[in-house]
């Protein structure tokens, strides 16, 4: 049965958007797979597409089980209550960690745990050092909710988590009693960049949430990763949150297609693109927030004094999507994109030598109030009357 897929031309890809690589777009390949796909009871452990899918992504990673969670929040959410037992306890990662920033408070909710989030010393990741002086020691202290749980990210920021670094950390988490979990949204992106085998990664965590629906393109879906009874355990929050599944093959297929394609490449691409522009807002002076190790750009819209309105405005005026101070690569970005967002970023940056403005409060990843569009896709504020 050959099924001719008419995708409208504005859904057929996000070369534009440069929001988040949450934004790709499901591609006919995928969309004709799900066609094709097991249609059994995923909740009863009896689609095949399913299975496949957790079975492959839990072996690159070396790990003995994977569960297919709908997004990378309830992956994360529900390996973090998997690892904790009896309050109180605490959870420790990074000041800029999804799981503290942008997962609804669901750690004290859902987990009642108390979060510990540490600004690193070296300004890009926390090292043994910054763990040691701010972990909180089960040592009997009835003050303190002892830290039972790690939770890194890699790629944070798009920063790679440097392996050496990882394996120290291990080392100290195992002699001490603390589990260790990583929030691999963008772990593909490491992998990539690094060279670093998943598994080799996978070997240093207890788990690992894996998301699909980043850079690797899928429209839905994490794998949560770890050993058979931590994943049992796992599958029964997962219920309890409301995350079972039914007929998901169709969603496993589409995933598939991108974890059986030659994702590296595709992601190197988007690094490529990510560098460059990191490149030229060197050779402008644009202050950056961090390094560009992969497809992330952050631009120091603070110490540039940038209004971060005025960017997304000037990336309309170039036809491309932005939010914020990201700079979002991904595999269906071109080129062509890249050369318009240099262009926006060089017109918002003068442009704010002229009209500096500071940031009042925390600088926001995700602002819907620049990008809320119609159902036309039109941008639904004065956008278009802009007058910077
Ligand atoms: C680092 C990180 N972790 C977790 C998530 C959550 O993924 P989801 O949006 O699928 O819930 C995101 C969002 O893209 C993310 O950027
Ligand atoms: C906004 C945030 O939740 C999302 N994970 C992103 O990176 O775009």
């Amino acid at each position: 049965m050959s099924i001719a897929l008419e995708l409208p031309e504005e859904y057929r890809t996000a070369s534009n958007d440069l929001r988040s690589d949450t934004f790709t777009t499901p591609t006919e390949a995928m969309i004709k797979a799900a066609l094709n796909a097991s249609i059994g009871d995923a909740v009863y452990g009896e689609d095949v597409d399913t299975a496949r899918l957790e079975q492959t992504v839990a072996k690159l990673a070396g790990k003995e089980a994977g569960l297919f969670c709908v997004s990378g929040t309830l992956s994360n959410q529900i390996a973090l209550r998997t690892h904790l037992y009896q309050p109180p306890f605490s959870i420790l990662c990074d000041y800029r960690a999804h799981v503290y920033t942008h997962e609804a408070a669901g750690l004290a909710i859902l987990s009642q745990a108390m979060v510990v989030p540490v600004i690193p010393s070296n300004g890009n990741y926390m090292t043994l050092e910054d763990i040691k002086s701010h972990y909180v020691p089960d040592d009997g202290d009835i003050h303190g909710a002892p830290t039972k749980v790690l939770s890194l990210e890699n790629t944070l920021h798009g920063i790679v988590y440097p392996l050496e670094e990882l394996v120290r950390i291990k080392a100290w988490c195992m002699e001490n009693g603390m589990k260790l979990h990583c929030d691999g949204a963008r772990i593909w992106n490491a992998v990539a960049e690094s060279n670093v085998p998943l598994k080799q990664f996978g070997e240093l965590f207890d788990s690992i949430s894996i998301c699909l629906s980043k850079s690797m393109g899928a429209p839905i879906g994490s794998i949560l990763v770890g050993n058979t009874k931590f994943i049992k355990k796992a599958n029964h929050l997962r219920k309890q949150q409301g995350g079972g599944i039914r007929q998901s093959g169709m969603i496993a297929r589409m995933a598939l297609c991108n974890v059986d394609d030659d994702w590296k490449s595709k992601l190197l691409f988007s690094h490529s693109l990510a560098h460059k522009l990191a490149d030229f807002c060197k050779e402008h002076g644009i202050p950056l927030e961090s390094p560009a190790d992969t497809n992330f750009v952050f631009i120091d819209l603070r110490a540039a004094k940038m209004n971060p309105d005025v960017l997304v405005k000037k990336g309309l005026k170039y036809n491309v999507r932005l939010m914020g101070g990201r700079v979002s690569f991904h595999y269906q970005v071109t080129e062509d994109t890249l050369e318009r967002v240099k262009k926006a970023i060089l017109e918002s940056f003068e442009y704010a030598k002229e009209h500096p403005f500071d940031q009042n409060g925390p600088t926001q990843i995700y602002r819907s109030e620049s990008t809320e569009v119609d159902i036309e896709g039109n941008a639904i504020h004065d956008i278009k009357g802009y007058k910077y």
